[in-house]
């Protein structure tokens, strides 16, 4: 079998070996899938896998525009059409200075098999730029994401692919980049999630990515009749997926403890409370300002500089910043100190060396593509009620999503057991795998 996979990903070296972040998602469901596949004569010798490694279709442009100071600034914008078997295209945009083929195509695939986890009819893709909205005013914030759908436009549609947030891109973007492209295609229309109330957007999706993970991790918890209840949480990030992850983990009886940004992370002993979490939200979301400022703040909290918080003992950990953050020595403290369950908030943000660990600890591990998977399900949700011409209620949204996210569960624990204990990256591999490769083998070789 090992063969197989070094074969395989010798394949997809030889294509992409300078893609570092592509290169490893896709070893990850190689060595997952591929046994799958050889098992399963219906897959076998179809080169299924080989053709999902390719994007359907990689776009690059050009995106010039002006700062405050009217000097011209030029960058880099994309959109990886990764695959779409079961639907249009679906993923997040990401505005970031590392933002690069590698990241986003890393991104679009993970997305392929995540929208499929979710049981909707999405495809996979993912876009954005390296342009760094850090420090940027709102004006520049909005030149730059007309500059970036005056292209984008001619790519997308709400039947061809919907884009929506992801990092650096929240709800002043998608505002603005929705209204280039009604202005240009002259139609109001579905064509990205992430909206406003008042112009098509679903309640419950801001709240989606963070509340789903945390969903997610109560159900694994479940599984060793365990609670959130009275639970340490070590939370990073301070973005859209930690402030809900940490809202849900209260809400659910657990005690939070950090929070980061790239600059460090703060700790508070006496715990992150609702009051607390609110001057976060405020912090982050309208002053647009760092962690750091928690810590002067509150007396209660200290400020770790250039510090990720997994040296903080704690029971539950949910990395919801960005991929790599958490490596093999991280796990091993984590491990160390008693952590019993780790659900990933962000995409890819543990490394191999630490996945390694947390199964070898037979600690309960939840990837990215399945429990995150809340944020992009609303998405679909949210596109339902465009075409239906509704909203749902908060509650109608929340129950749908706890159902999804509650299904993949299920379906990790399905294809992932291995006697008794649950390998949800196998699981979620597999079971996002089959619905795309089914679909794929009935359309033929396109
Ligand atoms: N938004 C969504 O619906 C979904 C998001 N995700 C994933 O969740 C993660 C977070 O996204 P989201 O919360 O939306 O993004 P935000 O932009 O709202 O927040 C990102 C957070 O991560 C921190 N961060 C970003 N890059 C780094 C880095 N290189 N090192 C340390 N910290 C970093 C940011 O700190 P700073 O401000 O200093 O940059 C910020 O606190 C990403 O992996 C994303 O792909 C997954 C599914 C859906
Ligand atoms: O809601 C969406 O379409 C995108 C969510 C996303 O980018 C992700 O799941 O990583």
């Amino acid at each position: 079998m090992e063969d197989k996979i070094k074969v395989f990903m010798n394949e997809v070296i030889d294509r992409n070996g300078h893609e570092p972040e592509f290169i490893q998602a896709v070893q990850e469901v190689a060595e997952t899938v591929i046994p799958y596949i050889v098992q399963h004569d219906i897959y076998h010798g179809k080169n299924i896998l080989l053709r999902m490694v390719e994007p359907e279709r990689l776009i690059s442009f050009r995106v010039a525009w002006i700062d405050d100071d009217g000097e011209i600034h030029v960058n880099r914008g994309y959109r990886v059409q990764m695959n779409s078997a079961i639907g249009p295209y679906k993923g997040g945009l990401r505005f970031h200075p590392t933002v690069n083929a590698s990241v986003l195509k890393f991104l679009a695939f993970e997305q392929v098999f995540k929208n499929s986890l979710t049981t909707l009819p999405m495809g996979g893709g993912k876009g954005g730029s390296d342009f760094d909205p850090k420090g940027k005013s709102d004006d520049e914030i909005m030149r730059f994401c007309h500059a970036f759908m005056t292209e984008l436009c001619r790519h997308i549609g709400p039947y061809t692919d919907i884009p929506a947030g992801d990092i650096g891109v929240g709800a002043r973007e998608i505002g603005f980049l929705f209204g280039m492209y009604k202005k240009i295609r002259n139609e109001f229309s579905g064509v990205l999630t992430g909206k406003g109330l008042s112009w098509g957007g679903s309640l419950i999706r801001p709240e989606a990515t963070g509340y789903g993970t945390v969903y997610f991790a109560d159900s694994m918890l479940k599984t060793i009749n365990e609670t959130f209840e009275g639970k340490k949480v070590v939370i990073s990030g301070s973005g859209n997926v930690a402030q809900y992850a940490a809202e849900k983990v209260l809400h659910l009886g657990g005690k939070v403890l950090t929070l980061s940004d790239s600059g460090g992370f703060i700790y508070d002993k006496d715990g992150i409370d609702k009051e607390k979490l609110a001057f976060v939200m405020d912090l982050k979301n309208n002053k647009r300002g760092r962690i750091s400022e928690y810590a002067d703040k509150y007396p209660s909290a200290e400020y770790h500089k250039g510090e990720t918080p997994w040296k903080v003992a704690c029971d539950i950990a949910l990395p919801c910043a960005t991929q790599n953050e958490l490596d093999g020595d991280d796990a091993a403290t984590l491990i160390k100190n008693g952590c019993i369950a780790v659900a990933e908030g962000a995409n890819m943000p543990s490394t191999p060396e630490a996945i390694h660990a947390f199964h070898d600890a037979k600690i309960l591990f939840a990837p990215g593509k399945a429990s995150n998977a809340g944020g992009v399900a609303t998405s679909g949700l949210e596109m339902s009620q465009n075409s239906l011409r509704i909203s749902w209620t908060r509650e109608e949204v929340d129950k749908r999503l706890k159902g999804i996210m509650s299904d993949i569960h299920d379906s990790c624990v399905e294809y992932g057991d291995e006697d008794g204990y649950c390998n949800y990256v196998k699981g979620a591999n597999i079971a996002g795998f089959v619905k795309v490769a089914d679909a794929m083998l009935a359309q033929g070789v396109i």
